[in-house]
């Protein structure tokens, strides 16, 4: 086995007789900076409870550095986890928040001090040491909680939504606040969030599931630039790629809503008449090409910087057209879109990407 950060190996889990994830693989590298996202329900939560000890893990291994630690004790596998719930001691200090956990493992007093110290300055909460969570913020209790992983040195962070109880400002701040203690720390961090924002700009890999099992893992720009199928071209990207129905038409070209579009790729595995599932992003639309998809437009979102077009293709299947600057449209108004040629995604029935 490598001594890699953490290692997932064909691990399962299940309640009872119902299986919820089915046989991960995952190889997480030291140091990384990992984000599991997906629909509700698809396992994030229990993949990451699973590598914190929290679940047992019903078949499979997961090793960290190198370490198997499928049946070791939370306390004993150099991990800590940060909450959504932030999981605070009401009746504590902020500074007794922090030392709790080294003094149940009788740490020395002036290595507790120490390390207290060290995670207030890292978190800038010197100046709350003497409150109760009681008199903090949700942004100020969200630090103290991961104060309280950083002071027990972990080989890995854990991360399970600490974001989702903050507002959409402090957020933004604090994720620019995570993204700094990484760089610092440097540890292997394994974070799970429904924001796909957070998910982008933290990540230096996306792993993407779907019903207990990985889609696509990989860095932000892969899995943006390069979905393997088109789940996971829909999941990533918001606005959320457009996936219209098609029909293959051989030599490179697709039908759709009754006009022939270019789609260069090889077409290996399909035949003229197939269906297929023609993926643009919003955002890669252009409005007013000369040669390009007919769309009308139904209603039009204006947001400052961009506006959003929704549209119908002339058989009716809606489209998202992301629209920052050009003539002005309005609602009614028939435009035609083009899309660079190799911004254009082509998905077999399955779902599978053809390339
Ligand atoms: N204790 C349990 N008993 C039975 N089924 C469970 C239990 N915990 C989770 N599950 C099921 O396991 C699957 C995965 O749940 P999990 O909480 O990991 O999903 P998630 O991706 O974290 O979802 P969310 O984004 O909604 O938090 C779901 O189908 C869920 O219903």
């Amino acid at each position: 086995m490598s001594d890699n950060g953490v290692q997932l190996i064909e691990v399962r889990k299940s309640y009872g007789s119902m299986e919820v994830i089915h046989g991960v693989n995952l190889s997480i590298p030291d140091g990384a900076f990992v984000v599991f996202v997906g629909p509700s329900g698809c396992g994030k939560s229990t993949l990451l409870r699973m590598i914190a000890g929290l679940e047992e893990v019903t078949d499979g291994e997961i090793a960290i550095k190198g370490r198997d630690v499928t049946d070791v004790d939370p306390s004993q596998r150099g991990i800590a986890m940060v909450f959504q719930s932030y999981a605070l001691y009401p009746h504590m200090t902020v500074r007794d928040n922090l030392a709790f956990g080294l003094k149940m493992q009788r740490t020395d007093k002036a290595v507790i001090d120490e390390r207290v110290a060290a995670a207030a300055a890292i978190l800038k909460i010197e100046q709350l040491l003497d409150r109760r969570p009681g008199q903090l913020s949700g942004g100020q209790r969200q630090r103290v909680a991961i104060g309280r992983a950083i002071v027990r040195q972990p080989e890995v962070f854990l991360f399970d939504e600490p974001l989702s109880n903050l507002d959409a400002e402090l957020r933004v701040s604090m994720r620019v606040e995570i993204a700094r203690l990484h760089r610092e720390l440097g540890n292997t961090m394994i974070y799970v969030t429904h924001d796909q924002t957070e998910a982008m700009t933290l990540a230096d890999v996306i792993v993407v599931l779907r019903d207990g099992r990985v889609e696509q893992a990989g860095p932000p720009r892969t899995v943006y630039e390069d979905p393997d199928n088109a789940f996971v071209a829909g999941f990533i990207g918001s606005p959320r790629m457009n996936l219209l129905d098609a029909v293959w038409r051989g030599n490179g070209k697709v039908e759709i809503a009754g006009q022939v579009e270019a789609a260069p790729i090889s077409g290996a595995g399909l035949v003229p008449g197939d269906k297929v599932t023609f993926g643009l992003r919003p955002e890669h639309l252009i409005v007013g090409a000369t040669d390009g998809i007919m769309a009308r437009v139904d209603v039009l979102e204006y947001l400052g910087g961009t506006r959003y077009l929704y549209c119908q293709l002339t058989d009716g299947q809606p489209l998202i057209v992301e629209y920052r600057d050009g003539p002005d449209v309005r609602s009614g108004d028939t435009i035609t879109l083009g899309c660079p040629e190799n911004r254009r995604y082509i998905f077999n029935e399955s779902g599978a990407r053809i390339r």
